[in-house]
């Protein structure tokens, strides 16, 4: 079938070049034309596994191309993707900016028979909204519209694509189910048809859900340090439970990303407008900001008083999660922050993110590599679980640092193992190794077990 995708961003792009995988022949549109080159030069704007290498054997097929020309895109496009941002605005409501730019500029180019489906996170009542905008446009109705929420997740985007574990038609009549139908055709999947307002709230659902997941594992990791337990074995003890399952236990310093944060926000007004003051979901971003501020003052135990000032701190990992550049809400935005606000010198390293912070935090220091990120540091903070972090050499890293102390933001490291190399480790949520500090010969000007709880 011929597909039309409007946003050639994180979803966009991606499900650009997966339905021309399957098959499709697509057209990308986006307005950013710098972006549009980039891609016409074979170069994918952001980093995703697998990504490139899929868009140019599409492209050589010429299954897919990139245009800036919408009405070129629509001519003969049976669905039309909506995939473009929808960022939060001050009160944390979504900003439908960029949908209402789009449904008007649809509506200039189309014709009876097609059909509207919204890839985008909208709130409740969009679609409907898209649906009036086009109308409006257009002068008539002669067209369907769908909700398509997107679940897939940046770092194996192409696989959550291909492999999609369902997908989600909420549509207002046959037309949009069979287009949704014949779109997502080879794809083997569980495939939910529902009404257009079950779609749009069920992808807020979900990922409020996630980060609620997230947040409870954080608190409960913020217990397990005041009583001695360990996580991590906690993790798997509860997620061997099928109603509670195994994934998304990972305690650290928090979720970020261009998704769960703006998220959940827009979800606490989507009930506000319905009506319903949310409980949970305000209490799972407060967690998750104190989260942040938690890691940070793990530092003080180590330099207590204006205890930063002069001292160089390394970070490791910029990107909000592995195997990804982007940096979207990305806790290391408030940890180098508070650093160099306390007076800290911070040298940063990342694999893949380094472009992207050279561009969002320009005063930030970069290094080449980890080794030169710890070199002479008095502290090091793990802020992304990158496998290039896990597989560092401990040795090395001992002897490079000027202080062994690191505070794990990803629990990446072993801490007993941690311990016997002679480092000052402290990391999230787990068994604190009671004589941990007592191999440091008194390198550290300050000794005590914070989370322990008198008795
Ligand atoms: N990033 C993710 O992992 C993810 C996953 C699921 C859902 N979503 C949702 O999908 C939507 C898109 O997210 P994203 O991360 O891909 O955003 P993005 O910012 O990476 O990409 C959006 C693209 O749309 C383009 N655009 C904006 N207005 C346009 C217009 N009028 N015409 C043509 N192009 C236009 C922009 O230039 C940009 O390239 C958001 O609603 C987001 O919440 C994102
Ligand atoms: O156990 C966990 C799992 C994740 N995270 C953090 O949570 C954030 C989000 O991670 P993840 O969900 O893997 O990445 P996203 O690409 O943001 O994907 C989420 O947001 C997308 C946009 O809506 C949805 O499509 C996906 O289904 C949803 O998982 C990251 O900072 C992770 O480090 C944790 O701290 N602990």
């Amino acid at each position: 079938m011929n597909v039309c995708v409007i946003g050639t961003g994180y979803v966009g792009l991606v499900s650009g070049v997966c339905f021309s995988e399957l098959g499709h022949q697509v057209y990308c549109v986006d307005h950013d034309s710098l972006k549009i080159d980039q891609l016409n030069e074979g170069i994918s704007p952001i980093y995703e596994p697998g990504l490139q290498e899929l868009m140019n054997k599409n492209r050589q097929a010429k299954r897919l191309i990139f245009t800036g020309d919408l009405q070129k895109a629509m001519a003969d496009a049976d669905a039309i993707l909506i995939a473009v941002g929808t960022p939060a605005n001050r009160d944390g409501s979504a900003n439908l900016t960029f949908i209402k730019e789009v449904a008007i500029e649809i509506g200039q180019h189309i014709r009876p028979g097609m059909t509207i489906i919204t890839k985008s996170t909208v709130p409740v009542g969009t679609n409907k909204k898209i649906k009036k905008w086009i109308t409006l446009s257009c002068g008539h109705q002669q067209f369907s519209v769908a909700s398509c929420p997107e679940f897939l997740r940046e770092g194996s985007a192409i696989k959550d694509t291909l492999h999609m574990e369902r997908a989600v038609f909420g549509v207002e009549d046959d037309l949009a189910e069979s287009v949704l139908r014949a779109l997502h055709e080879p794809i083997q999947t569980n495939i939910i048809v529902t009404t257009i307002e079950t779609a749009e709230t069920a992808k807020y659902a979900a990922n409020a859900f996630l980060a609620t997941k997230i947040s409870f594992i954080n608190e409960v990791a913020n217990v397990c340090e005041g009583v001695g337990a360990d996580v991590q074995s906690l993790a798997e003890i509860i997620g061997l439970d099928p109603r509670i399952g195994p994934s998304f236990l990972q305690a650290g310093v928090g979720y970020g990303g261009s998704c769960f944060p703006k998220d959940t926000q827009a979800f606490i007004r989507v009930a506000e407008d319905a009506g319903y003051d949310l409980q949970i979901v305000p209490a799972v971003e407060k967690v998750n900001a104190q989260q942040r501020q938690r890691l940070v003052q793990k530092l003080k135990t180590v330099y207590p008083g204006h205890y930063l000032r002069e001292k160089r701190i390394a970070i490791l990992g910029l990107a909000f999660k592995p195997n990804t550049d982007d940096m979207r809400a990305s806790p290391a935005f408030e940890v180098v922050d508070f650093l160099q606000n306390e007076g800290a010198t911070v040298i940063a390293y990342d694999p893949i993110a380094s472009a992207q912070a050279r561009r969002l935090m320009p005063e930030l220091e970069l290094a080449l590599n980890w080794q030169e990120a710890v070199d002479q540091a008095d502290a090091l903070f793990v802020l992304t679980d990158w496998e290039e972090f896990k597989a560092i050499d401990l040795g090395e890293l001992k002897r490079k640092m000027k202080k062994p102390v690191v505070i794990d933001g990803r629990n990446i490291f072993n801490p007993n193992h941690m311990k016997q190399m002679g480092f000052y480790y402290d990391s999230v949520g787990r068994e604190i190794v009671d004589n941990r500090l007592s191999s440091l010969d008194g390198q550290l000007e300050y000794h005590s077990m914070p989370h322990r709880k008198a008795k």
